[in-house]
C-alpha cells in the first residue's frame, strides 16, 4: 500500500513529504484553473529537494504531446492524466500513465485498461482536487489487474482508514485533505503527518493487509 501526497507547490511541502517517507508526490502542471498549478521550473526546483526514493508524478488534464515531452524532460517518473491521453502517446512518449477517472468517466475504463501505456488508475471525484468524496461503491467492483489502483477524492486524516478498509486500494492519494483551512493556503504539516499515520495504521491492521491486493516489488 502506497501513499501519495498531491498538489505540492513549494519547497517546504517537499520537506513534509520527505519527513513522512511518502511513496509518491504529485504536482499540477499546465492547468492554470487550479490553485495548485505550478510551472515546470518550479516543479524542477521541488524535485531537487525530494528524497530520491519518492516517485514524482506530473498531474495534468488532457495534455498535448508537446506538454508531455516537456514533462518527460523535467525528470518525472509518472504522468497522471485526467481527461484524454493525447493520440500518438504510445508512439512518441514513454512515461508510464496513471489514468485518472473523475468518476463520471468510468464508461471509458475498459478502453484504458487495455492500453499498455497505462500503468495504473486514479479513481477520483467528479471535480479533480475539489476535496469531495465520491460513492466508493462505484469502484469496489472494478476488476483488479496488474495495474496500480489509487483511491483519491476527498480523503483526509479522518476518513483514510475507512477508505482503505472499504475499498482495499493499492494506494491512497490526497491533496485538499492535508491543506490548511480557508485562511491559509498550502499543505499543513500536521495534517500530512496525521494522514500518513492514519493510513499506515490502517495498513498495519492484519485483517486489511490480508485483503489488500498484492503488488509486484517494483511498486
Ligand atoms: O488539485 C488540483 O487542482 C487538480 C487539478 C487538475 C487535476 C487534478 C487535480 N487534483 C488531483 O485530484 C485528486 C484528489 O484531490 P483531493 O484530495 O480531492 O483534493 C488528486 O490526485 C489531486 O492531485
Amino acid at each position: 500500500m502506497k501513499i501519495k501526497i498531491c498538489g505540492l507547490t513549494d519547497l517546504k511541502e517537499a520537506e513534509y513529504a520527505n519527513q513522512n517517507y511518502v511513496d509518491f508526490i504529485g504536482m499540477v502542471l499546465f492547468f492554470p484553473k487550479s490553485k495548485r498549478n505550478i510551472t515546470l521550473e518550479q516543479a524542477a526546483g521541488i524535485m531537487k529537494c525530494l528524497d530520491p526514493k519518492i516517485q514524482k508524478v506530473a498531474v495534468v488534464v488532457s495534455p498535448s504531446l508537446e506538454q508531455v515531452r516537456a514533462i518527460e524532460q523535467t525528470g518525472f517518473d509518472y504522468i497522471q492524466i485526467h481527461g484524454e491521453i493525447p493520440s500518438g502517446y504510445a508512439e512518441s512518449c514513454c512515461l508510464p500513465v496513471l489514468k485518472a477517472f473523475n468518476i463520471r468517466d468510468m464508461k471509458d475504463f475498459s478502453q484504458y485498461s487495455a492500453d499498455p501505456a497505462v500503468a495504473g488508475y486514479v479513481f477520483d471525484a467528479i471535480e479533480p482536487g475539489s476535496g469531495q468524496v465520491f460513492d466508493w461503491s462505484l469502484v469496489k467492483e472494478v476488476p483488479r489487474d496488474e495495474k496500480f489502483f489509487f483511491l483519491a477524492g476527498g480523503l483526509n486524516p479522518d476518513n483514510v482508514a475507512e477508505a482503505i478498509r472499504s475499498v482495499h486500494p493499492d494506494g491512497v492519494d490526497v491533496s485538499s485533505g492535508v491543506e490548511y483551512g480557508r485562511e491559509r493556503t498550502g499543505k499543513d504539516p500536521e495534517k500530512v503527518r496525521k494522514f500518513v499515520e492514519a493510513a499506515r495504521k490502517a495498513i498495519g491492521d492484519k485483517a486489511v493487509c490480508d485483503q489488500v491486493y498484492c503488488r509486484p516489488e517494483s511498486w
